[in-house]
């Protein structure tokens, strides 16, 4: 791992220090920034002549205004070789936009290409119980998801933080009898907000990030149900024979491994249910394996252990003091929503399933107008309006919503974006309703 990568991976702040600000308030930007070059599968091209390419020609261009995709490259052998270049930026929905100068600021060129397989089952006995899901990284699976998932708070750039000072660490072998950390991240909060997605988003933005230092890397999603529910006291030995796999796939010290635990809190389930008197040395006996299997594999370098509950109050806590990281993933604010929505009626637009007459402005540029209407901002506001009456429904309701919508209220396409916005505004109260509906019985 270079300094830069180091560096470049704990500048958190949407306005790095060196920022200085320019004409029209925007920032003039001079320090690192990530640049995912995605090649093509067919791709041989050795992993250095691509990153030469695209620094050269991203310095020919000069200057970027904020995150930008070049879909069309002027020269023939990246069009052969490059599915897409993206220039990383800060996540936050509501920073200014900078413009970035790509001749003086360091550019972490990243080369990465995705494998196609999907899942694979681990399945640990006869009777053909899943224990876990296994994905090569980076996956095709994952691909966007990063940039799909919206947080008011810079979320995702600290666990990205968290994560780097971790490899870090680890790269330096710093004594962990001296400083001790524990690989562990809790994402907690309500349902549907995305807690698991952005583990699995996590680990593969660090496999494109780290490809220099790890040749690819490991993501198992433990399924903690399977686990626990059945065959509970052959539940012990399960997991003792599970880590035994993951142990194979640690000892690659060019793999980077993440352990994916969803819904911790089946852990304190079951040993409640040992304290009620269920079959009680059972329960403990996959708690404690499960516990101390997480101990050992927190000594190699190459692990991360990312996880999640639904239930804060309801997480061992035996477990929750070996988490280093417990971020709280809370229900997404309007300006988040409205991020949301407008990215869905880009997609909707691109597909041709809303007539493309109108465009409609990202946040910033609506907070720019101070929601005063004309004919600029007018669908914008309506969208702004839907954004702010669907606050309290989870971020998986959101990205269903625009579906629902046409399925009740549309029919065909294309659709103009006003009739799609109405719409979206009875599906929103239709929620709400069956809401209400269903608290009622
Ligand atoms: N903040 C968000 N921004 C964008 N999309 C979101 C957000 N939160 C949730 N989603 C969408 O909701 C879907 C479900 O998210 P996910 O299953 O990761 O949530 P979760 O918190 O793990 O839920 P659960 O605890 O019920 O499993 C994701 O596919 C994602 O598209």
């Amino acid at each position: 791992m270079d300094s830069c990568q180091i560096l470049a991976l704990q500048n958190a702040l949407p306005v790095p220090p060196d920022g200085h600000t320019g004409m029209n308030g925007t920032t003039i930007d001079c320090s690192c920034y990530h640049v995912e070059v995605l090649q093509s599968p067919y791709s041989t091209v050795r992993a250095c002549i691509l990153k030469d390419k695209i620094k050269a020609l991203l310095i020919a261009k000069k200057t970027a205004f904020g995150d930008f995709t070049i879909e069309e490259f002027p020269d023939e052998f990246l069009k052969q070789n490059v599915i897409s270049v993206s220039l990383r930026d800060s996540e936050l929905p509501g920073v200014e936009k900078k413009v970035i100068d790509l001749t003086s600021c360091e550019l972490q060129i990243h080369i990465y290409q995705v494998h196609t397989d999907g899942a694979g089952a681990e399945e640990l006995d006869e009777e053909n119980l899943i224990a876990a899901n296994h994905w090569l990284l980076p996956s095709s699976d994952f691909q966007g998801m990063w940039e799909s998932l919206v947080y008011d708070e810079p979320i995702k750039t600290r666990l990205l933080n968290y994560a780097s000072t971790t490899l870090l660490f680890s790269d330096k072998n710093v004594d962990s009898n001296i400083i001790s950390w524990n690989r562990v991240v809790l994402l907690h909060g309500p349902p549907g907000t995305g807690k698991t997605s952005l583990c699995k988003a996590l680990a593969q933005k660090l496999c494109i990030r780290f490809s220099d230092h790890y040749s690819h890397g490991q993501l198992v999603e433990i399924n903690s149900h399977s686990l626990f529910s059945k065959w509970f006291s052959e539940s012990g030995k399960l997991v003792m024979k599970m880590f035994q796999r993951i142990q194979e796939l640690m000892d690659d010290p060019k793999a980077l491994v993440c352990i994916l635990i969803d819904e911790v809190e089946s852990l304190s389930a079951a040993r409640k249910s040992s304290m009620n008197g269920v079959e009680p040395s059972d329960a403990i006996r996959v708690v404690n394996a499960l516990l101390t299997q997480l101990d050992q594999i927190k000594k190699y370098p190459n692990v991360l252990i990312l996880t999640t509950s639904n239930i804060t109050g309801a997480i061992d806590l035996a477990f929750v003091d070996r988490a280093d990281i417990k971020q709280y993933i809370g229900p997404p604010s309007t300006r988040a929503i409205y991020s949301i929505y407008l990215s869905c009626m880009k997609e909707l637009t691109k597909r041709g399933v809303i007539s493309p007459t109108h465009q409609l402005l990202d946040i910033r540029a609506l907070e720019v107008t101070r929601f005063i209407e004309n004919s600029a901002t007018v669908y914008s506001l309506k969208l702004y309006n839907i954004a702010s009456k669907s606050q309290g429904l989870s971020g998986r309701t959101l990205r269903k919503l625009p579906f629902m919508a046409h399925a009740l209220f549309l029919r065909g396409s294309p659709v103009t974006l006003e009739e799609y916005l109405e719409a979206m505004s009875r599906t929103v109260d239709h929620q709400f309703k069956e809401r209400e509906d269903f608290k009622d019985h």
